[in-house]
This record gives C-alpha cells, sequence and structure tokens, in this order.
C-alpha cells in the first residue's frame, strides 16, 4: 500500500479579497501562513516524512510547502516545480471579485464557471497583460500550452501527464511525496484517481492548508482517503468554499 499527501495552498490574499484567480501569483495572508505550519505540526504529529515534494510554479503553493517542511524540519526534501500543477487558468475572471461577479451574472452561471466539467470562463484576449506569454518561468514552453482559459477537462489534460510520466513512476519506486498544489488542480487529479463523474465532481471543494491523505493499491488505485485535522473544521472550510461563488 502506497500513501500520499495531497495538500491546498493556505489562505492566498486574493481567496481573502474572493478574486477568481487562476494563474495569477498572488502571497499567502496571515492566516495562509498559519494554515501551512499548522499543516507542518499536524503532519509531523502523525509521523508522516517524506521523499521527494511536488508543487506548482505559484508563490501560494511553493510558500505553503515550504512552512509546512519547515515545521517538520525537512527542509532538505527535493523539491520539483511542475507548472502543470498550477491552478486552473481562469480566463478572463482573473481579478474579478466572485460574489460580485455572482450579483452581475447570477449565481448559477458562477457555479458554471467555477464547477462545471467542461465549460470554461471567456478567455483572456491574446494581448492582455494578464497573459503569461512573457513570464520567464513559462519561457520553455510552446505558446499553445500556455493557457488564455481553462475548464477543469483542460486541466485535467495537463495535470495528468505530469501524475503518468513523473509522480506515479515515483511512487511505484517507493518515494514517500506530498503534492502541495491548489483547489481546481487538485480536484482534477482526484477526479481522475477515484472516476468521479463529471456531475459529481461539482460537488468537491477542497479546503486551504489540510492534508489530504491517499492510500492507494499496488496499481495505485486508491484504497481510502483523509483529512488529517478536526472534521468539523474541515466541512465549515469545504461549506466557505462552495459559497465564494455566491452573490452576498
Ligand atoms: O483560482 C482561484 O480563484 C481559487 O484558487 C480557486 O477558486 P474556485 O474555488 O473559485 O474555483
Amino acid at each position: 500500500m502506497y500513501k500520499i499527501v495531497f495538500m491546498r495552498h493556505g489562505e492566498s490574499t486574493w481567496n481573502l479579497e474572493n478574486r477568481f484567480t487562476g494563474w495569477t501569483d498572488v502571497d499567502l495572508t496571515e492566516k495562509g501562513v498559519a494554515e501551512a505550519k499548522a499543516a507542518g505540526k499536524v503532519l509531523k504529529d502523525e509521523g508522516y516524512t517524506f521523499d521527494l515534494a511536488y508543487t506548482s510554479v505559484l508563490k501560494r503553493a511553493i510558500r505553503t510547502l515550504w512552512l509546512t517542511l519547515d515545521e517538520m524540519d525537512m527542509m532538505y526534501l527535493p523539491i520539483k516545480h511542475d507548472w502543470r500543477l498550477n491552478e486552473r487558468h481562469y480566463g478572463a475572471l482573473q481579478g474579478l471579485d466572485k460574489a460580485e461577479t455572482a450579483a452581475k451574472y447570477g449565481d448559477a452561471q458562477v457555479l458554471v464557471w467555477r464547477r462545471s466539467y467542461d465549460t470554461p470562463p471567456e478567455p483572456l484576449a491574446e494581448d492582455d497583460e494578464r497573459t503569461s506569454y512573457n513570464d520567464p518561468r513559462y519561457a520553455g514552453l510552446p505558446k499553445s500550452s500556455i493557457p488564455l482559459t481553462e475548464c477543469l477537462k483542460d486541466t485535467v489534460a495537463r495535470v495528468m501527464p505530469a501524475w503518468d510520466e513523473e509522480i506515479a513512476p515515483a511512487i511505484r519506486a517507493g518515494k514517500k511525496i506530498i503534492i502541495s498544489a491548489h483547489g481546481n488542480s487538485l480536484r482534477a487529479l482526484i477526479k481522475m484517481l477515484d472516476g468521479i463523474s463529471d456531475s459529481d465532481i461539482v460537488g468537491l471543494n477542497i479546503p486551504n492548508g489540510q492534508p489530504l491523505v491517499y492510500e492507494l493499491d499496488a496499481d495505485l488505485k486508491p484504497i481510502r482517503h483523509y483529512y488529517l485535522g478536526d472534521p468539523a473544521a474541515i466541512a465549515a472550510a469545504q461549506a466557505a468554499v462552495a459559497n465564494q461563488g455566491k452573490a452576498k
């Protein structure tokens, strides 16, 4: 049996401001820092150790990983940064207030943009200053790989090669792994691992900064999964994420 730990980054400044974030590279809030340290403490207290960590190229996930590993006294751990673990690209919604957008377009439309499997938000225009075309961290990528918007299906299409080519072979080689990533890149991964239907994935929300353990069989099929930490607090945090896209 293998075990892997997934974790969404701690609260970011745009989580606090309730803005669609996507590929925007915002940092953690003080609460987010505290969540990342608390995640490290619970992992340490529960006796977890790792051989390897994966994260995105966005600082909210990277800093969460650093703080978690610092708390575990494991800052020596090799870290692989992979752009394919980035948050789902939120297209032209990036930067907008989620509740204001719901007030303007309706809760149902915002739920489609946030949680439908195959309906992406409007894309950024090619010449929009918010595109990632000139960002040095994506310099090695063909322009066609740099999204202007994504639905979850698009995110699955980039996350799964990272899983199949990098992460799954490392698990099979016996490496104990932690992945610090994002709400929707983790939803994409979990959808594929657990075989969640396109309609049921709408109801899956990942709270900030809570270690989520997956136990996998020899074929890397999930046996069971559970969050470490207080179940009531985690359920409340998941409900809060679900409610972010509703008009106030
Ligand atoms: O990109 C974002 O805005 C968040 O990290 C995830 O947002 P969501 O829960 O609205 O999809």
